[in-house]
């Protein structure tokens, strides 16, 4: 379980906010890897002992995962006890439905006695509304992460409707962040959006922002730091791609910890611009 100050403790000592996404597809890992008896979890290893002193949070997809069946819900569940608990991590499910689904939902990802994982945050759809999130807060120290302006094109779909209160995304972030506070409640907010960043802040001036979209996406991480980031930091910023798969040979784990130590460099002057460490 990691604390919203853990957090920030993490942030100023390896002078990250770097989350290592682990969407790891058997089709694109190395060949070699195949000789293993689980090629995935062995990559996640060998990526995970290679960045784990650059970033501060792990977020395997889950869909990765689901899409082998079993044999991917056990890689799921060893990179998971693989994990280093100072990490954030957070299992990026996606969830969305009614109480008693959403109550199992939260078993899965939240209960170790039951699934054999314990997550330290999930995202979550808010479509369905506060019962269907109340699930995943009900677990002491959980953290959700809503999806509120995603990196997506299909982002103006709906996210960017009208409503009384302003676009559709910003009433998400006003309303859920009535229902918790900055100590268990984030908000995914695509890189690919930076410039919306400013009017993000009036509505979550305090919560953890979880922005992918940096690398493959292409989305700018100084533009995300100047817009969004503030005195706590308050954004953990996710590359999966251009991490993971940084190579495809026998080198790919040091590739992404070459990866992955530009991105903390970055981030590490961005830190220091702001005067947080
Ligand atoms: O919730 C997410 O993590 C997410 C939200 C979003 O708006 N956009 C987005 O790309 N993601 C996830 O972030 C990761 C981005 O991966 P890369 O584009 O490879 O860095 C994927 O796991 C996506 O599912």
């Amino acid at each position: 379980m990691i604390s919203r100050k853990q957090l920030i403790e993490q942030i100023k000592q390896k002078k990250s906010f770097l989350c290592v996404g682990l969407d790891t597809d058997i089709e694109k890992i190395p060949a070699f890897l195949k000789e293993y008896p689980d090629p995935v979890f062995e990559f996640n290893k060998r990526i995970i002992d290679a960045t784990q002193d650059l970033c501060i949070s792990y977020k395997p997809n889950a869909a990765f995962y689901e899409a082998r069946g079993i044999k991917g819900l056990q890689s799921l569940i060893d990179t998971w006890k693989y994990l280093p608990q100072d990490c954030l991590n957070i299992i990026d499910a996606k969830r969305g439905d009614i109480g008693n689904t959403s109550d199992m939902y939260a078993k899965a990802f939240f209960n170790e006695d039951a699934s054999g994982m314990s997550f330290d945050a999930i995202t979550v759809s808010p479509y369905m509304g506060q019962d269907t999130v109340n699930s995943y807060l009900s677990y002491p120290g959980k953290w959700v992460i809503l999806l509120a302006l995603t990196s997506s094109a299909g982002s103006k779909d709906f996210q960017y409707l009208e409503t009384n209160q302003g676009f559709l995304y910003e009433t998400v972030i006003q309303k859920a962040n009535t229902w918790a506070g900055a100590d268990r409640m984030m908000f995914v907010v695509g890189a690919t959006k930076s410039t919306e960043f400013t009017n993000i802040r009036k509505f979550a001036p305090d919560n953890f922002l979880l922005v992918p979209g940096v690398g493959a996406q292409g989305g700018n991480l100084e533009e995300v730091c100047r817009y969004g980031m503030t005195k706590d930091c308050g954004l953990i910023v996710n590359a999966s791609r251009s991490i993971i798969y940084a190579s495809n040979g026998k080198d790919f784990a040091e590739a992404a910890g070459a990866e992955a130590l530009k991105i903390q460099l970055q981030m590490e002057n961005e830190l220091e611009k702001a005067g947080i460490i």
